[in-house]
């Protein structure tokens, strides 16, 4: 019998939700498979856990920030993305709301990407389709937009 999908929950951090310009991206520093590939920080649900607790229990323990959530970016799949064959994933947008990021765990590097630099990192291929997808939705750089 199939096994169930392993339901994961992620935020696209952005500078502003209202005028988003740059996008965090966090470097996986495990397991060695996936180390030194880029993803949006997150993890898994826990059982009996909602969806959006397990995002801001994540985000408190991985980057030591609490954010505002926004908006979905709702995947293919009724709303979510498949990025592996046994895994399935949640986005929304995230705003900072306390605290500085920091790699505190399973990171070793956060970046602040703005869209003409969104491909400049190798993205773990399940988050390809969402970096595809989140071009549209950030805006020029702000010091290029200035004046
Ligand atoms: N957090 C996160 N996981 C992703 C992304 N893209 C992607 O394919 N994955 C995969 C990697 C992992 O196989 C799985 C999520 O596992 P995780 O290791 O982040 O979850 P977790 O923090 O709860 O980890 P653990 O308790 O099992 O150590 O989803 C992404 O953008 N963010």
């Amino acid at each position: 019998m199939q096994e169930p999908l392993i339901n994961v929950v992620a935020a696209a951090i952005v500078d502003d939700l209202n005028q988003p310009t740059r996008l965090l991206a966090a470097r996986r520093s495990a397991p060695a498979a996936l180390a030194g590939r880029w993803e949006f920080p997150g993890g898994k649900v826990e059982p009996g856990e909602d969806h959006l607790s397990a995002l801001h229990r994540e985000l408190d323990e991985e980057l030591g920030v609490t954010v505002a959530v926004g908006a979905e970016l709702p995947g293919p799949d009724g709303g979510v993305w498949p990025i592996t064959s046994k895994h399935r994933m949640r986005v929304w947008f995230a705003q900072l709301q306390d605290g500085a990021p920091e790699p505190l765990e399973d990171h070793d590097e956060l970046r602040w990407l703005t869209a003409a630099e969104l491909d400049d990192v190798p993205w773990l291929d399940g988050d390809v389709q969402i970096v595809t997808a989140l071009h549209g939705h950030l805006g020029p750089d702000g010091s290029v937009r200035a004046g």
